[in-house]
């Protein structure tokens, strides 16, 4: 995802991080870090009108269906990360046990029908906005500046029909959602535990936010302008990457790596989480030094001893947008957890 299609999905980020934070601001200081369930426990009719109110800001922004969407994603990787008993006694196929394939047939048949139902609510919204099918007027300027990547992809579909089927679509759409939701919320949530069992770092992010955007105000664009911020994304990374042994790779011919012989065809696991704490290469690795980016010129200049995002040609497309997500993410909760309230900024 490239620096261009950022903006995509602005109009709904920033709005649903704030109605987030000023939900139950309070039950976030308190549980910032513990994976507490944020929307459990309302005790009050105070807390309860919030959550109404929330639940009906995801409503306007046909968020509704995404919760339903994270329940498969997590469903999805339970199943297909569990033992599967055919596996140990395969004889058990042959007598038709067929147990995690026909539910996670099942699971992929819901969340097609779901991404179905994504396309055909944009499709809908375009037509009767009377879009002209140009993607550079998905792109932010058109449609009340509520493109999103949906928009651009049917507009796409429009003038290429033949390429950008809506099987095609819709198979671009889950990778992005099930490659995207996981790992960008895993992430905020070690950060936030990682600030929280770190004051003094905390203090630091928040004397960043004081100085360079202020009180009482947050916007996405600030985010890159945060170099101690994304220092603390990075370190975070580093020490929890969210796919701590990458995806696998098959070799495409026979090489020679570290002195052993890999065949053409072998699978391939880089394991980042090693790569990462390494004492050969990092200093004091196991320890939480944000800082230590900045003394080594920021995570580029880390290079292969730093890739929780993968290299090369298949490394994650939504990293741009994974910072700029959990950047907002942790600068809300970082407001929040000082007492402070803030108007949220389009
Ligand atoms: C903290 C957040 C994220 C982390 C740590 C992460 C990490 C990764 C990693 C390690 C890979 C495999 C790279 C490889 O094969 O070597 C990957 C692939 C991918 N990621 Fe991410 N990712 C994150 C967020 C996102 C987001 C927000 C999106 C989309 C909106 C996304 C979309 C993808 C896609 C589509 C692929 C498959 C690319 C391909 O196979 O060519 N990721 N990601």
């Amino acid at each position: 995802m490239s620096k261009r299609m950022l903006p995509l999905g602005k109009p709904v980020r920033s709005p649903v991080i704030i109605s987030v934070a000023q939900f139950r601001p309070e039950k976030i200081r308190t549980c910032l870090g513990r994976s507490s369930n944020l929307w459990g426990g309302c005790r009050n009719k105070q807390d309860e009108e919030r959550l109404q109110k929330l639940k009906e800001r995801c409503r306007e922004l046909n968020l509704d269906k995404f919760v339903e969407f994270r329940g498969i994603v997590e469903e999805t990787s339970v199943v297909s990360g569990a033992a599967n008993v055919a596996d140990f006694f395969p004889a058990l196929r042959r007598l038709g046990w067929h147990g995690p394939e026909r539910k996670l047939a099942w699971l992929q048949r819901t969340r097609d029908a779901l991404i179905g139902e994504f396309i055909k609510r944009h499709r809908f919204r375009r037509r009767r906005s009377g879009s002209n099918g140009e993607a550079a007027v998905a792109i932010g300027n058109g449609d009340k500046g509520r493109a999103t990547v949906i928009d651009v992809m049917l507009s796409l579909q429009e003038s290429d029909p033949g390429t950008y089927t809506d099987v095609t679509i819709k198979g671009l759409i889950a990778e992005i959602l099930a490659a995207g939701i996981d790992t960008s919320a895993v992430t905020m949530e070690r950060a936030m535990c990682l600030l929280l069992i770190h004051p003094e770092v905390l203090h630091a992010a928040r004397a960043e936010l004081d100085a360079k955007i202020g009180q009482g105000r947050m916007a996405e664009e600030d985010i890159p302008n945060l170099p101690f911020l994304n220092f603390i994304i990075n370190e975070t990374l580093r020490l929890y990457p969210a796919v701590p042994l990458l995806m696998p790779h098959e070799s495409s011919q026979d090489c020679t790596v570290g002195g052993y012989d890999v065949p053409h065809g072998t699978m391939l696991l880089a394991n980042a989480w090693a790569i990462h704490r390494d004492p050969n290469t990092w200093d004091k690795p196991q320890e939480f030094k944000p800082e230590r980016f900045q003394c080594e010129g920021g995570k580029e200049e880390a290079g292969l001893r730093m890739l929780p995002f993968g290299s090369g040609r298949r490394k994650c497309p939504g990293e741009s947008l994974a910072m700029r997500v959990i950047g907002l993410a942790l600068v809300t909760l970082i407001h929040c957890s000082s007492g402070r309230s803030f108007r949220g900024r389009r």
